[in-house]
C-alpha cells in the first residue's frame, strides 16, 4: 500500500472550515477526516464562517503589491536569495524550511515575470529547478488574491504522468505548508468516488489530463470558472499529439482571463501550441539557450555498440559490476520491463531490482517510485513513464537499453541523473543499424556523447541460467515470448526508419538472448519476409533481402568475436573503457540498403481485406456447391439433423426454389418464421422437461407419505410388538 513519507506536513490547509488538507485528495483514508469542519449553516452551506484576514496579512499584501514594481528593473543575476524577491512571509518560511534559499537560474529568470502576472514559456535543462519556478508564483497569486475555500479552484497544474503529479504535490506540500490553501492530487488509477464531492473545495489541483477531463465532463461538483492560473509542466508533451484531444477539451473549458505558465526542458515554440494553451504575449525564458550543450554539464554521456541480442548480457554484466550504485534502466515496452524485472529478480544480481511501467496498478506504481527514491543502491527497470520530470534522488547511472524514440526522449531520460548540483552518468546502447542515424540526430542537437568500448572478457553471460529459470517457470517463459514480440513490434512501429530497422535484428539470436530455446513466430515479420522473397523472384537484386542477409552476416560475425565468459571479477573493475574507434557494424553499403527496406504498412495497404461477404459472392458467382456435413448411423443410414427437419414453410419453399443471389427482405421474413418454429420447439422441450420434473416431484412426495404412514403404524403399536416387527422387517431385508 502507498506509504506517505513522514517529512510531509499534512496540515497545510485548513483554517477554512471546508478546506481540505493539501494531502487529503491523494492519500490514505486516515487523511480523509476533517477535524476542523464546521457544522452546516442555516442556508445549507458547508461554510460556517469566513476567517477574516488579519490586518498584518493585509498590510503585507499591500506592501508586496507595491514592491512588485521593483521587479521591473531587477537584474535576474543579482537575485542572490529568495528574500530579494517580493514573496510573502509564508512562502519564504516554507522555502527556508524545505532547504531552498538561493534561487536557480530558471527560477531567477522566470519569477520576475511570473510574479508580475505575465504569461511565461520557460525552457531549462533537466534538474534545474523548474518545479519551484511555478510553485512559488501560484502560491503568491492565491495569497495576493486572498483566496479562500469558498473561492473554489484557483490554480490548475497539468502534468503528463501520475508520478510527476505526485512529485509536484509533494513539493507543494513542503513549500506551501504555511499557507491556508487546499490542494488535491487528481490522477488516474485512484478512487474516483472519493474525489467526487471533495473536488469542489480544492484551491490548487495537480492533475493528469485524462482524470481532469473526466471530472470536467462527468462531475457537476467540478467548477473551473474561477481558475486564475494554468500551469503545464512538461508542456511540450501535454500539448503533443498524444494528448491533443483531451487537452483541447480541457483548454476550451477554462476561462480565457488567466495567467498561463509553460515549463519543460524541451519546450515547444510552436506558435499554434502556444495559442492553443491560451498564452497571451508570453515571455520566453530559454535559460540555457546559449550554453554549449543541451544536457546538464555534470552529466557524462556515452554510448556502446551492442546488437539487440547482446543487450541482456550487457545489462546483466553492468548491474553485476555496479552493485553499489543506483541505476535507472530504460526499456521500450511494458512487456519487456515485466520480463527483465522478473528474470533479474530470479537471477539475483546482488542488489534490489524494481520494475515500473504504465500497466501497473497505481498504488504499486507509487510504492515502487517511493521505494526507489529511498534506496541507496538499487536498479529500476522502467519504460518512458519514468523518463520525464521525476526527481529521484542520487541516481548514479541511466542506462538506455533500448534506443529512445527521438532526441527529446533521450534528453528527458538522461536527465534523471546529474540533477541540480549532482553529477551522473548516462549510457546508451545502440545496435549497429541504429548507430549512424541516431548519432547524427544527437550531434545535431549538441549532445556531447562519446563512444566507449566494452571489455569483452568482463561480460558475463546469463543465458544458461536463464534457460534453466524458464524451464522451471512456465509463466516467465510466456513473458519472455511477449517481451520478444513486443520489442520487435516496437521497432517496426517506430517512425524514424533511418534509426529503427526491424529487418536488421537476428531473431534467433534475440530469442536465445532472452533465454528462449525456440524462436517465437512473429507473423508480421514472416509476412514481410515473404513479400520480400516474392519480389526477389521478379527482381534479381532486391534491396530488402540483401539487407537482411548482409546485416545478419555482419551481426553473426560480431557475435563470434564476443566472449561470453563467466568472469566473476570485482565490481570496481569497470568493464567500460573509452573509444578506440573500432570499426564494428555495418558497412556504408549496408546502411544505405537499410533505408530502402519497405515499410510494412505500405505493402499491406495494397491488398484488399477478404471479407465473408466477398467469399460468399465469389461462391455464388462461380456457382460452387459448398460441402455439406452428413452424419450416418451404424447401418449407413443418413441421420437427418432434427433442427433442419423443423424448418418453416417459407424456408422449405425457399430451399426448393433454385435462386441465386441474396434477397435480404425475404431472408428476414424466413428468419422470422424460423424463429417462431424454434420458439415452438423450445417451448415443447421445456414442457417435456417440466413434466418429467413434476412427475419426479410427485413420486418423491408419495414415497415420503408412504414412509410416514409406515412409521405412524409402527409407533401406534406397543413397544414389544414394535421390536418384534422391526426384527421381522430386518430379517426379511437380509
Ligand atoms: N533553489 C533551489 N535550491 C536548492 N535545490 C533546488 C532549488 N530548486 C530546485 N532544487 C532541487 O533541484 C532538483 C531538481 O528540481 P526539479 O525537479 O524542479 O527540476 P526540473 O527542472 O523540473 O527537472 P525536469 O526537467 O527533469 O523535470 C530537486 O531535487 C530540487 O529539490
Amino acid at each position: 500500500e502507498l506509504t506517505v513519507s513522514t517529512h510531509v506536513q499534512p496540515n497545510i490547509a485548513i483554517s477554512q472550515a471546508e478546506c481540505l488538507p493539501i494531502r487529503a485528495m491523494g492519500m490514505k483514508k486516515k487523511h480523509k477526516t476533517f477535524s476542523k469542519r464546521g457544522p452546516r449553516n442555516a442556508k445549507g452551506s458547508n461554510f460556517k464562517y469566513k476567517k477574516k484576514k488579519s490586518d498584518v496579512e493585509k498590510a503585507e499584501i499591500s506592501l508586496l503589491e507595491s514592491s512588485k514594481t521593483k521587479l521591473d528593473g531587477l537584474n535576474p543575476e543579482e537575485i542572490e536569495s529568495f528574500r530579494v524577491l517580493p514573496l510573502s512571509k509564508k512562502t519564504l518560511k516554507g522555502l527556508r524550511e524545505a532547504g531552498f534559499t538561493v534561487p536557480t537560474k530558471v527560477q531567477r529568470q522566470s519569477l520576475i515575470f511570473s510574479l508580475r502576472g505575465q504569461d511565461v514559456v520557460a525552457a531549462a535543462k533537466t534538474g534545474s529547478g523548474k518545479t519551484l519556478a511555478f510553485i512559488i508564483p501560484l502560491l503568491e497569486l492565491l495569497y495576493h488574491k486572498k483566496w479562500t475555500g469558498m473561492d473554489g479552484l484557483g490554480v490548475l497544474v497539468i502534468t503528463p504522468t501520475r508520478e510527476l503529479a505526485y512529485q509536484i504535490f509533494e513539493v507543494l506540500n513542503k513549500v506551501g505548508k504555511e499557507h491556508d490553501f487546499s490542494a488535491g492530487l487528481v490522477i488516474g488509477g485512484k478512487d474516483l468516488k472519493y474525489e467526487w464531492n471533495r473536488i469542489s473545495s480544492c484551491n490548487i489541483m495537480i492533475c493528469t489530463p485524462g482524470r481532469l477531463l473526466q471530472h470536467m465532463t462527468e462531475n457537476a461538483e467540478f467548477v473551473s470558472d474561477n481558475v486564475q492560473m494554468l500551469v503545464l509542466d512538461e508542456a511540450d508533451q501535454c500539448l503533443s499529439m498524444g494528448f491533443a484531444d483531451t487537452m483541447n477539451c480541457i483548454l476550451e473549458e477554462l476561462p480565457s482571463e488567466r495567467q498561463t505558465l509553460l515549463f519543460s526542458a524541451t519546450q515547444t515554440r510552436d506558435v499554434k501550441d502556444l495559442i492553443r494553451a491560451g498564452c497571451n504575449n508570453p515571455i520566453f525564458c530559454s535559460v540555457h539557450e546559449h550554453s554549449k550543450t543541451i544536457t546538464p554539464k555534470s552529466l557524462q554521456e556515452s554510448y556502446v555498440l551492442c546488437s539487440a541480442h547482446d543487450k541482456f548480457t550487457f545489462l546483466w554484466s553492468f548491474i553485476r559490476h555496479h552493485r553499489k550504485h543506483k541505476i535507472l534502466v530504460f526499456l521500450a515496452t511494458c512487456k519487456q520491463v515485466q520480463y527483465y524485472f522478473h528474470m533479474l529478480c530470479k537471477l539475483q544480481p546482488g542488489l534490489s531490482v524494481m520494475g515500473l511501467h504504465g500497466s501497473m496498478h497505481q498504488l504499486r506504481r507509487m510504492a515502487v517510485y517511493d521505494e526507489f527514491c529511498r534506496k541507496k543502491h538499487a536498479v529500476l527497470i522502467a519504460t518512458d513513464v519514468a523518463a520525464r520530470g521525476l526527481d529521484i534522488p542520487a541516481v548514479d547511472w541511466v542506462v538506455q537499453v533500448d534506443c529512445p524514440e527521438d532526441v527529446t526522449t533521450y534528453i528527458h531520460r538522461v536527465g534523471r541523473t546529474a540533477r541540480y548540483s549532482r553529477s551522473g552518468e548516462a549510457i546508451l546502447l545502440l545496435t549497429p543499424s541504429e548507430e549512424p542515424a541516431m548519432l547524427d540526430c544527437l550531434k545535431a542537437k549538441n549532445i556531447p556523447i562519446e563512444k566507449i568500448d566494452v571489455d569483452q572478457s568482463k561480460l558475463q553471460g546469463a543465458n544458461v541460467k536463464m534457460e534453466i529459470v524458464l524451464s522451471k517457470y512456465n509463466n516467465l517463459k510466456e513473458e519472455a515470448v511477449r517481451a520478444f514480440k513486443s520489442y520487435l513490434k516496437h521497432v517496426a512501429l517506430m517512425r524514424n526508419k533511418k534509426v529503427f530497422d526491424v529487418a536488421s535484428i537476428d531473431l534467433d539470436a534475440l530469442a536465445r538472448s532472452l533465454g528462449l530455446v525456440v524462436t517465437p513466430r512473429v507473423r508480421f515479420i514472416e509476412k514481410q519476409l515473404k513479400q520480400k522473397s516474392g519480389s526477389n523472384t521478379t527482381n534479381p537484386a532486391p534491396a530488402g533481402t540483401s539487407t537482411q542477409s548482409n546485416t545478419n552476416k555482419a551481426l553473426t560475425s560480431r557475435l563470434t568475436t564476443l566472449n561470453f565468459g563467466a568472469d566473476d571479477s570485482d565490481e570496481d573493475d569497470d568493464f567500460l573503457s573509452t573509444a578506440k574507434d573500432q570499426n564494428i557494424g555495418l558497412s556504408e553499403e549496408d546502411s544505405q540498403d537499410t533505408e530502402v527496406v519497405e515499410e510494412p504498412q505500405k505493402t499491406q495497404s495494397k491488398k484488399k481485406p477478404l471479407t465473408k461477404y466477398a467469399v460468399v459472392k465469389k461462391l455464388l458467382k462461380k456457382n460452387i456447391q459448398v460441402n455439406q456435413r452428413v452424419i450416418f448411423d451404424e447401418e449407413g443410414e443418413e441421420i437427418l439433423d432434427p433442427r433442419k427437419q423443423q424448418i418453416s414453410q417459407a424456408a422449405r419453399k425457399e430451399q426448393k426454389e433454385d435462386v441465386t443471389g441474396i434477397n435480404i427482405s425475404k431472408l428476414k421474413q424466413i428468419m422470422h418464421e424460423e424463429d417462431k418454429v424454434d420458439k415452438k420447439i423450445h417451448a415443447s422441450k421445456l414442457k417435456e422437461k417440466n413434466c418429467v420434473k413434476r412427475k419426479a416431484r410427485e413420486q418423491a412426495r408419495e414415497a415420503k407419505k408412504a414412509r410416514q404412514a409406515q412409521s405412524n403404524t409402527l409407533e401406534s403399536l406397543p413397544v414389544d410388538e414394535q421390536e418384534q416387527l422391526a426384527l421381522f422387517l430386518l430379517r426379511n431385508k437380509h
